[in-house]
């Protein structure tokens, strides 16, 4: 290790630290080390040195306190080759990044995030969710793919201004391939390449991921020629037309905007706003399914503030303490982003007295925050009361970090948030949820990945009798 680098477990030669890590599941792992070492400790994945930041104190100081310094991506990984430093989430710190952030958060604003706009996108794909349900009364359904599809349309009616079904070629192409590309980055065959890059060129699954990313891409640029022919310049419909407007206003050299730069750019978006926001939409229908006296606690709450009402807006939120709070827990306890976006430092700097040279590999250990002691009243129990206070209102400890925290925290959290109060809360006005009497006891584990997931399972529907 450089000097004044982080401590950490002994070094295997060529293997590093390979051997103290669990492939597919290392959570436990990176627990079990911070007991050991404290909450800023290195470990070696190969010949890689990479820096593990763990809890509140350690995290903002990087994330925040010295954000920029810690503000790159990580290049030379198979995740961040399979994007070619193009799109916003892995792009390293720099003009590209900087302006495609800007772009992406300006043209969310104008599509709706934050407003009555958006509030109506959303509610239009409640509609489907709720003819799915109504389809199923009596049956027992998985929900995984009518929520999977709901978040997937929203993003798209913002991104191309269409929605899609389940049977189309976007669920098809693109949808398949992230999940065939979340298992492949998951496993065995991923982390020995990330770890011996010579071993890409071998027949292992690792080249799948490349041919699923050009066939999302070559998707992308149907619709581009689409919009091409359609559009009318000033009068952008959706994401790609302002794309496009923005090419022509910016015709500088050293332009950061391309078309090639744009089809990463979009399947970022939509990738980043489907799986995080439908795996927390899951988690929380696992809840709310399984522990029936929470789920009618925030029915009787819905019922009181929406009375006459024919639907919900994101401001009635502020009279829904509970709901919050029953949504909130969700998010803290599914941790939903486990081991964030990976960062990097971009200079030589510091963090909590260590000496962390540029281009470091930084991990963030999000769930070493959201279950600190001492930042929670429950830190190892689900319990929404974690974020109600004494006279029962809802409050958010400064240590709820799911969207992350600093320069580069999550773009999309406005949209996630809109979308994670208004669907629970319209179709538990509507239904109620029954774990089915056949299905055991629920299993909380998650299944770990990039995004983590909950354990599929299924849910009976009734309709409430007080509608
Ligand atoms: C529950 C839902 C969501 C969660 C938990 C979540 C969480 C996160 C986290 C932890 C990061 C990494 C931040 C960092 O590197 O420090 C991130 C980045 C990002 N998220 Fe989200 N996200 C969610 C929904 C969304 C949505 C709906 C969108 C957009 C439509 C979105 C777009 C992005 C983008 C573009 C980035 C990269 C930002 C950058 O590198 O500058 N996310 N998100």
């Amino acid at each position: 290790r450089p000097k004044n680098f982080p401590p950490g477990p002994p070094l295997v030669p060529v293997l590093g630290n390979l051997l103290e890590m669990t492939v597919g599941s290392p959570l436990e792992d990176f627990e079990r080390l911070r007991k050991t070492y404290g909450n800023v400790y290195s470990l070696f994945f190969g010949s890689r040195p990479a820096v593990i930041v763990n809890g509140i104190k350690a995290v903002r100081e990087a994330l925040v306190t010295n954000a920029k310094d810690f503000a790159g991506r990580p290049q030379g990984l198979l995740v961040a080759d399979l994007s070619e430093n193009e799109g916003v989430i892995l792009a390293d710190y720099g003009p590209r990044w900087k302006d495609h952030r800007r772009f992406a958060l300006t043209n969310l604003r104008n599509f709706g995030m934050g407003k009555s706009a958006m509030e109506e996108k959303i509610h239009q794909e409640i509609k489907f969710i709720i003819d799915t349900m109504d389809e199923n009364i009596g049956k027992t359904m998985s929900p995984e793919s009518m929520i999977y599809l709901a978040t997937s349309n929203i993003v798209c009616r913002v991104l191309f201004n269409a929605r899609y079904n389940q049977n189309d070629d976007f669920i098809n192409v693109i949808i398949k391939g992230y999940s065939e590309n979340a298992k492949i980055l998951n496993g065995l065959s991923s982390t020995l390449c990330e770890a011996f890059p010579i071993l890409r060129k071998l027949p292992l699954p690792v080249s799948k991921l490349f041919k699923n990313v050009k066939n999302a891409e070559n998707f992308v640029h149907v619709l581009l020629a689409e919009h091409k022919k359609t559009r009318v310049p000033g009068q952008p419909r959706d994401f790609i037309d302002s794309y496009l407007d923005e090419m022509e206003k910016d015709t500088e050299k050293d332009s950061t905007f391309s078309e090639d730069q744009m089809c990463t750019f979009v399947l970022d978006l939509h990738f980043a706003g489907t799986d995080t926001t439908s795996n927390t939409m899951l988690t929380l229908f696992l809840y709310l399914t399984s522990k029936p006296q929470m789920q009618e606690r925030c029915q009787e709450e819905i019922d009181r503030v929406l009375e006459g009402k024919d639907q919900a807006s994101f401001e009635d939120r502020h009279q829904m303490h509970y709901m919050q709070a029953m949504i909130h827990e969700v998010q803290r306890v599914a941790n939903i982003v486990p081991l964030n976006v990976f960062h990097a430092t971009v200079v030589d700097t510091e963090l909590m007295g260590y000496s962390i040279p540029k281009g470091t590999l930084v991990i963030p250990n999000m769930k070493s925050v959201l279950s600190e002691e001492g930042q929670w009243k429950y830190p190892h129990e689900f319990n929404p009361e974690n974020f109600l206070n004494e006279q029962g209102e809802f409050v958010k400890p400064e240590a709820f970090m799911p969207f992350s925290t600093g320069i580069r925290m999550c773009l999309g959290e406005g949209l996630a948030r809109m979308e994670l109060f208004l669907i629970p809360v319209m179709l538990l006005r509507k239904f109620k949820l029954i774990w089915p009497e056949d299905a055991g006891e629920p299993d909380y584990t998650q299944i770990f990945g990039g995004t983590m997931s909950p354990q599929p399972y299924r849910i009976k529907v009734q309709p409430r009798s007080t509608q």
